[in-house]
């Protein structure tokens, strides 16, 4: 089939709408899901010339691209993807796109085990971790210090409004980790308790400052106030390099719903006696500024959130156009 139209796989589609409704998340969950779509897109295309393959990689691509706006990890997986994209003939697209995903996917996965080992080694045995959210690089690090001997104990946040921090504590439990389920409000006061404070990130600023599941940099703030250390778990996909030309990561904000029921709209509602109707915002990320972060624990080593910079240009060096915007 060779239309000017591009093709999308419905299986692209259909990831692209379990991302944008968070039936799949997490950062590293996204990328790897969206390297996944495009090696299906490949596989399953039967476009007729190599350009009209090209063109319909580059609109699932998008796709993919345009579905959340903040977690880098997303755009940095379809970049890699669509960079080993190569060859003459249809099949060696096909083919090379397909390997590019799963090298992608299988270095994912090594990143995560490697940052895992290195972030184990700032916890001691007894150490009590307080989490925010759901994070499988933040949980990499327990599982690594549990394997090799160290027993820990955490204080699970509960994360509103979707309470990832269900998730965690289902993770932890499983694990055999002695869980504190507590809600946000609470975590100040149980920080006098709390050996390190550790989280993930969705993006990684050039100048150190960590973008994370809104909350985090509250307790950042607070763990400071308190002495006790924030540890970001990060793997070097979630290195935002647009950020060191300057840009800033874009928040998301999320549907009202995630927040306030449609039940309890409409009693607001009926209670609002001529007033303009609430109005309810729903950030899903904030920004932690680098003075309040103690590590940014990755694949290549644990950096001061000051110098991650350093590891970013080595990383990208100044390219960072889109290849699926050619
Ligand atoms: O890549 P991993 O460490 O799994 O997750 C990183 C971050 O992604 C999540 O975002 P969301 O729940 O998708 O909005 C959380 O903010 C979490 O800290």
């Amino acid at each position: 089939m060779d239309s000017d139209q591009p093709v999308v796989d419905p299986a692209v589609t259909a990831t692209a709408d379990d991302i944008a409704a968070m039936r799949i998340r997490g950062a590293a969950t996204i990328a790897d899901a969206a390297a996944a779509a495009l090696a299906t897109q490949a596989e399953r295309s039967d476009a007729a010339t190599p350009a009209a393959f090209e063109r319909d990689l580059r609109a699932s691509a998008r796709e993919l691209y345009e579905t959340r706006p903040t977690a880098v990890s997303l755009p940095n997986a379809l970049r890699y993807v669509l960079r080993g994209t190569e060859g003459d003939t249809v099949s060696a697209l096909q083919s090379s796109t397909v390997e590019s995903a799963e090298t992608f996917r299988a270095e994912l996965e090594q990143a995560q085990s490697k940052l895992g080992d290195i972030g184990a080694n700032r916890l001691r045995d007894g150490d009590i971790v307080m989490t925010h959210c759901h994070s499988t690089d933040a949980l990499a690090c327990i599982e690594a210090a549990l394997e090799s001997g160290t027993a820990v104990e955490a204080i699970v946040k509960e994360t509103r409004p979707r309470k990832q921090g269900h998730i965690t504590a289902q993770r932890l439990r499983e694990l055999g980790v002695p869980v504190t389920l507590i809600v946000d409000n609470a975590a100040r006061r149980y920080l006098d308790e709390t050996d390190h404070v550790l989280v993930g990130a969705d993006s990684i600023a050039a100048d150190g400052s960590v973008i994370n599941k809104i909350g985090t940099s509250g307790l950042a703030v607070n763990a400071r106030e308190r002495g006790v250390p924030v540890m970001v778990a990060a793997q070097t996909i979630k290195l935002h390099p647009d950020t060191m030309t300057g840009q800033t990561v874009a928040i998301e904000m999320r549907e009202e719903t995630e927040v306030l029921s449609a039940d309890e709209r409409t009693a607001i509602d009926g209670n609002a006696d001529g007033m303009p109707p609430l109005r309810v915002e729903n950030p899903a990320f904030d920004v932690t500024p680098p003075r309040y972060v103690d590590a940014i624990v990755t694949e290549r080593g644990q950096f001061p959130p000051e110098s991650i910079v350093t590891l970013m240009r080595e990383l990208f060096g100044e390219t960072t156009a889109e290849p699926w915007d050619g």
